[in-house]
Formats: C-alpha cells, structure tokens, sequence
C-alpha cells in the first residue's frame, strides 16, 4: 500500500469533549483533545486537519452538512474521515452518501465516552475509521460510519443505544465490514444510491412520530410545511383522526413520507382498514422503506431541493 494522503475533519461532539469528574458532566473542557492526531502507528497515511465548526452533534444542521459535503468535494486527499457527535451522526453520514458529487471513500466516526472517561473510545473508533477508509476496498462503498471496530453504511446504521459502546447498529442489514489488528476487512458493498444535486436549503420538513390516540391537533399545523415525515405505528399505519389529517395534507399539495416507529423493519401499505397503510397509499403517501424518520425526512428534503418533487412516487416506493 502506498501512504494516502487523508483529511480529517473534526466537527465536535463527545469524541472532542471531557468529562468534569467532580461536577459530572461532559463539555467541550479545554480544547478538542483529540485535534492534535497527525500520525497514527501502523497506518500508512498522512493527514491534513480541518475543523470547521466545534460543535455537539444536536447543534448540526443542514447548514453544516453542507460545509461538510464542500469540504469533501474540493479535497485532494484520497480519503476523508468526519469525527461527530454520535446524536445525529447517522443523519450527517446520510446526508453526504445521499449528496456528494464524488465516490472518495468517506467514513464518519464519533465516540460514545469522553477523552478523560476511563475506557474512552474516541482514539480506537478514529483509529478504524482511518484504517478504514486507508483501504483500497473502501472505494465505491458509500459513506460508511465506523463505531466499535464495526463499519457500517450510512443507509442502514442507526444509533440503537444511548450509552453503549456498541450504540451503532445496522438493524436489518447488518455491517458491511469489521476493523482487525490489521485492518479494515470487508463482508459487503451497498447498492449504488442515487444521490441528488441539491439546491434550495430553506426547506421546512419536520417528523412526528404517530402514537396510540394521535389525533390531527399537530399535523393540522403543518398545512405551509414543505414535507412532512411521520414515524407511523407498525408497518406504516397510523390511527383514524391523524390519517384523516394526513390525507387533508396530501390534498393541500404537502408531500407525506411514511417512515415506522420500529427500530427496525421496513413499512408497506399493507393494512385495509381506517388508518391502515393501504389507505394512505391510495390518498397519496409515500412510503420511506427501510428509512427510519430522521433519514426520510433528509432523503424527502434531498429530492425536494434538488428539483425531483414529481419524482417523488418512484423514490418512495
Ligand atoms: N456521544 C456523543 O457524541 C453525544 C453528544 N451528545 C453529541 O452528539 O454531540
């Protein structure tokens, strides 16, 4: 292997953040510890290190996304690893498998304790996602998160977890590959996705999550939305005054994107009865498949800025 030239981009979170042992909490204390890697043993490869923004991940938006896809796509470096808050890090690494306008090999990782927590995980996890994306076999496989000597695609990985140093999970997929001593072995390679030239970023696309009872009190707000995504129950159902608030939605020209409340699963019209999936089809949702919310509503949003809203029947199929 020849060494590579790799840009690591340091964004926040609890990979950058330290524990205040006698007040017990975690923040941003003195610095981004982990900012100074510039060389790691064993691993062939250079690096060059931005840090655009210092943020926690639930600070992350659109906005930042894009700096980020920028970034990526006017490198020169032969690899990209992205350090993240893990809150909304599958979000980001969605974002940019489903808008980069090039296939380098991008991996994105975070960590799950702070630098100074006994068992910290943030030097392991940036260490695989480096071994990682150093590998001639990471080219054309996606966005890929790295978490726990895991390597995951963007498309399936999901934090399952709030605490454990295994959070990240591929529910149904599985991972796509594993980090030895070694180095990064692969099992898979995702399908090529579709990715969109996005243009307009001031769209309003928010997720609610359906539940016993919901009634149409919130989605009647939501009439001057530009989309809307609701976790549904189940398979993709939801309950008689929602879905009735639903189809006024779809009427008023708002796109609507069943996603499910299950961790996992895939959602389909299959269900006749009020409220059923079948019926919201046939009033005009979409449907998010294997999507959870969060990554629905950023698929919805990618189609919508880049112009594709008549394209929106065969994307949610
Ligand atoms: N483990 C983490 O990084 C969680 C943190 N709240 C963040 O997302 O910024």
């Amino acid at each position: 292997m020849t060494e590579k030239h790799i840009l690591l981009i340091h964004t926040g979170g609890t990979i950058s953040m330290k524990e205040n042992a006698s007040a017990g909490s975690v923040g941003p204390h003195g610095g981004n510890p982990i900012a100074d890697v510039s060389e790691i043993p064993g691993v062939d490869a250079f690096f060059t290190v931005k840090e655009p923004f210092q943020i926690p991940s639930p600070h992350m938006t659109i906005s930042e996304m894009i700096i980020l896809k920028e970034l990526i796509e006017q490198t020169e470096a032969d690899g990209v690893v992205v350090t993240h808050g893990t809150d909304t890090l599958e979000e980001t690494a969605y974002f940019l498998d489903l808008t980069l306008s090039r296939s380098i090999p991008v991996v994105v990782t975070g960590a799950m304790r702070s630098s100074n927590e006994i068992g910290a995980d943030g030097l392991p996890n940036l260490i695989a996602a480096v071994k990682t994306v150093i590998h001639d076999e990471s080219v054309g496989k996606g966005v890929m998160v790295v978490m726990n000597e895991t390597i995951h695609s963007a498309r399936y990985v999901t934090k399952a977890n709030t605490g454990n140093l295994s959070a990240f999970q591929s529910l149904d997929a599985g991972p796509i590959g594993v980090v030895l001593k070694s180095g990064a072995h692969f099992y898979s390679t995702p399908a090529p996705l579709e990715t969109f030239d996005i243009r307009k970023v001031d769209l309003t696309i928010p997720v609610l999550t359906a539940y016993a009872g919901m009634d149409s009190f919130l989605l009647n707000q939501l009439s001057s939305c530009d989309g809307v995504v609701i976790e549904a129950l189940g398979q993709g159902n939801l309950p008689p005054a929602a879905a009735q608030a639903v189809r006024q939605l779809i009427k008023s020209g708002v796109p609507v994107v069943i996603a499910s409340r299950c961790a996992s699963g895939i959602v389909q019209p299959a269900y006749s009865y009020e409220g059923g999936g079948r019926t919201l089809k046939e009033a005009g949702a979409l449907f998010s498949s294997g999507l959870n919310g969060p990554k629905a509503r950023l698929k919805l949003f990618a189609a919508l800025s880049a112009g594709r809203k008549k394209d929106l029947p065969s994307l949610f199929a």
